[in-house]
């Protein structure tokens, strides 16, 4: 499947496969980042994309991103919808830093892959759905 990608400079290193990895696609600071413990910063990502009609990207931390540059990222996942596709779209990662730190230019800081859209839903109101409850909150136990 082809995407329309738009780096936003020109010395970027382009979006790729770590090969052996997995399927998700690493993204990088467009920038270098200072912050201090308890700032919030939107990072750019340094792309915009056009998705496939049909389909959006979700966008998550590595999981060496704490431990390598102590931010999490504040929305938890992000979703790139397909209509976030303008010239001026550039991706960006949310960022929350829990300790004084300093991401690099070209770090690889979050991956995505993209999903297709969930089919179109309606809801139908009704009193009961007369099901047997499940039970809530931990209700299976812990082992
Ligand atoms: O982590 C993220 C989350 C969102 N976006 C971009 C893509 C997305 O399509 C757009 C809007 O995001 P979202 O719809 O989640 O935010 P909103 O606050 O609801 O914005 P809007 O008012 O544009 O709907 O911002 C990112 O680049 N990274």
């Amino acid at each position: 499947m082809k995407i329309r990608i738009k780096y936003f400079k020109e010395n970027m290193e382009k979006l790729t496969y770590v090969d052996g990895k997995s399927d998700w696609i690493d993204l990088r600071s467009a920038e270098n980042v200072t912050m201090k413990a308890g700032e919030f910063r939107l990072i750019p990502l340094g792309v915009a994309m056009e998705l496939p009609k049909g389909y959006e990207a979700h966008v998550v931390p590595r999981s060496s991103t704490f431990k390598n540059f102590g931010i999490i990222q504040t929305n938890h996942m992000g979703v790139i919808d397909e209509s976030y596709c303008g010239d001026g779209d550039q991706w960006f990662f949310p960022a929350y830093a829990l300790r004084d730190t300093e991401i690099h230019e070209g770090d690889r800081i979050c991956q995505f892959r993209i999903m297709e859209h969930q089919p179109q839903i309606c809801f139908e109101e009704t009193d009961q759905l007369g099901h047997e409850d499940r039970g809530g909150h931990g209700s299976t136990g812990r082992k």
